[in-house]
């Protein structure tokens, strides 16, 4: 799955190369090698390279192939199969000349090989060739799946991030919250005050959801026009209240002057809520469709409220 919480690093030129490697001197070359032009960190085993990854999230990593406890292979294997780390890009560092060794690491998901003593240039030539690959491919990603008003992810993003998620959660049982939610007389709004403050607006709500995030997973999409989608996964009715709430609240604290709405004198937004466990059978469409009727529930009652489908 897409990290769109990776750092944007398009525009950034010092970019973050990893070496993994359980020999020091081999660690001090790469490091005087590198360091001219590439935030260099290091790691003296596959363990410590793992968890260095999930701090640091490196744009390149160097991988030693042979190591004392995890090998290089063990420790590509672990990368590729969190989402949060596959799109790392992995080189090989290794003295080894064995074909079927060079096999297994590409099939372990290397993108190159340098061979051991290796030549200064070639290692940062080819270092240069994959980071240059890595900020085209993290370019064309946002550009994919953010939406490029409010600089949230975009409806695609979502789309993909639900089924997932609704997978997930059948899988382990967990449950999860879904939102669907509408700014309150948004048409009168543009009319009232212009499409450019509308924009605006859309940008502000949006930071707002955006605040009222709170955990690591939850995420918020635009869906439409003013229409925004939030998914909580792991999350129940209890937290889903609190969620609603603190999207309301941070909407309320823009404090927007929205003087033709009829719910309020200030932008608001109108919430349908829908909490599912995973024991429960349902699909993406069927949960998108119960999220609706509570907006639409929402709306219908005054709006500038959540409406959270009864149990
Ligand atoms: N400024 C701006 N307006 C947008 C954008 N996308 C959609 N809109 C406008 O959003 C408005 C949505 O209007 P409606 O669907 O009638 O909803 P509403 O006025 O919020 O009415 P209720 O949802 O019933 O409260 C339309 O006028 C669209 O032109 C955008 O990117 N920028």
């Amino acid at each position: 799955m897409l990290n769109l919480d990776h750092k944007p690093s398009a525009t950034s030129d010092r970019r973050t190369v990893l070496v993994i490697d359980d020999q020091p001197i081999n660690l001090r070359t790469v490091y005087q090698t590198l360091s001219p032009d590439h935030e260099v960190l290091m790691a003296t085993g596959g363990e410590e390279g793992i968890a260095a990854c999930l701090r640091h999230r490196p744009d390149l990593v160097l991988l030693d192939l042979v190591m004392p406890g995890m090998g290089g292979i063990e420790v590509a294997r672990r990368l590729k199969a969190d989402p949060a780390l596959e799109a790392i890009p992995l080189i090989f560092v290794t003295a080894s000349t064995d074909s079927d060794e060079e096999s297994d690491c590409w099939e372990a998901g290397a993108v190159d090989f340098v061979t051991k003593p290796f030549n200064p240039m070639t290692l940062r030539r080819r270092v240069q060739v994959h980071l240059a690959l890595k900020r085209q491919a993290d370019m064309l990603q946002r550009m994919a799946y953010i939406d490029g008003l409010t600089e949230i992810p975009n409806r695609r993003y979502f789309n993909e991030r639900m089924a997932a998620e609704t997978a997930r959660a059948r899988r382990e049982g967990a449950p999860m919250v879904l939102m669907l939610a509408d700014v309150d007389y948004f048409k009168r709004y543009n009319d009232r005050y212009g499409h450019q403050a509308g924009d605006a607006c859309l940008q502000g709500v949006a930071a707002a959801f955006r605040r009222a995030l709170q955990r690591p997973n939850d995420f918020v999409a635009r869906y439409g026009g003013e229409e925004f989608a939030l998914l909580a996964p792991g999350a129940g009715p209890a937290a889903a209240e609190a969620l609603a709430a603190a999207v309301r609240r941070e909407v309320h604290a823009l404090a927007l002057a929205h003087d033709a709405s009829d719910a309020a004198p200030i932008v608001t937004v109108s919430i349908g809520v829908v909490c599912v466990d995973g024991v429960a059978s349902f699909d993406v469409d069927e949960l998108l469709r119960r999220a609706d009727e509570q907006l639409y529930r929402a709306k219908e009652a005054g709006r500038d409220r959540a409406c959270i489908e009864a149990p």
